[in-house]
């Protein structure tokens, strides 16, 4: 049986980096890369080819159409690979007042950063074994509710929520569950963010990372099986302010009261 990885949002940012990591490090037979944009999946399918020797599926899809996910679906149930790693790096957030922005595009964030996220997951739960794993892209700013990003953090929020509580449920399996939790990264993300909104959030860029501070962070944590990856101190000092260790606690003693009586 072949051994593969998925990376969804591999086109730029976080996902490019990620897949390049696990290309380099992890012992797959091919990498699925997924994204809208061809020429860059094409440009880094080349790049892992040459450099890693990994074979590489490039799949140009636009993962809000639900038919994309459905050609996700019957590739994996015509090959019936076991899947080693998937990592949905996804995402968009644009900023401003959510009262008066434009409702399709926050609908879109909903669609993409969770409805998608989940739908992948639950698919590929199905093609994992023992020693599998998901990464999911959340963010800090899943552990507050932002104004002006409400949509953004509250599918963030989502993203935590549902990744902490399926790591519970996946353990009996073998498979681990890690949601990466970032402050600010330079990537094309705020070129969509702040591209109509035009707020230039000065704090932001005050702690913005790079992308391979935060890459590298991530593959160690995904490593060690962490449930919550939160890169750099100031963002993780901020995760325990906004009650990472509360969120922890209770969906552990949550897990042990359904033990219990079930
Ligand atoms: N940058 C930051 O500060 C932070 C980002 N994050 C999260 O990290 C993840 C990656 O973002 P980042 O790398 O920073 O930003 P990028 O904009 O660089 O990457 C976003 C990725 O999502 C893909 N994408 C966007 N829309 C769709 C779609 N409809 N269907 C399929 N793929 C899509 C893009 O590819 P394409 O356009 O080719 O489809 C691209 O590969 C996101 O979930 C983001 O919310 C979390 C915390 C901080
Ligand atoms: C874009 C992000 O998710 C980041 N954590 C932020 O809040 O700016």
């Amino acid at each position: 049986m072949k051994n593969i990885g998925i990376v969804t949002g591999a086109s730029s940012g976080l996902g490019k980096g990620i897949a390049i990591e696990i290309a380099k490090g992890f012992d797959i037979d091919e990498l699925w890369l997924i994204a809208r944009r061809k020429e860059r999946l094409v440009e880094l399918g080349k790049e892992i080819y040459e450099n890693y020797g990994v074979n590489v599926v490039l799949m140009s899809l636009d993962l809000i159409d639900e038919k994309s996910l459905q050609k996700i679906s019957e590739r994996l149930e015509s090959q019936k690979p076991n899947i080693k790693i998937l990592v949905n790096s996804s995402g968009f957030g644009v900023m401003g007042d959510s009262s008066e922005m434009n409702r399709k595009v926050q609908e879109d964030m909903i669609l993409l950063n969770c409805k998608a996220l989940f739908s992948l997951t639950n698919i590929c739960t199905n093609y994992m074994s023992r020693g599998s794993g998901i990464l999911q892209i959340a963010s800090v700013a899943g552990f507050c509710p932002q104004p002006y990003f409400a949509v953004y953090s509250a599918t963030k929020a989502f993203v935590l929520s549902y990744s902490m509580a399926l790591s519970k449920e996946l353990k009996k399996r073998g498979i681990s569950v890690s949601a990466l939790c970032p402050g600010p990264v330079n990537t094309e993300f705020f070129d969509i963010c702040e591209r109509d909104a035009k707020m230039e959030n000065m704090i932001k860029k005050m702690f913005i990372k790079s992308p391979n501070f935060v890459v590298k962070r991530a593959i160690k944590g995904y490593l060690k099986k962490k449930t919550v990856i939160v890169p750099g101190i100031t963002m993780k000092l901020l995760s325990i302010i906004e009650g990472l260790y509360i969120k922890q606690l209770s969906s552990i003693l949550a897990y042990k009261i359904y033990k219990k009586f079930n």
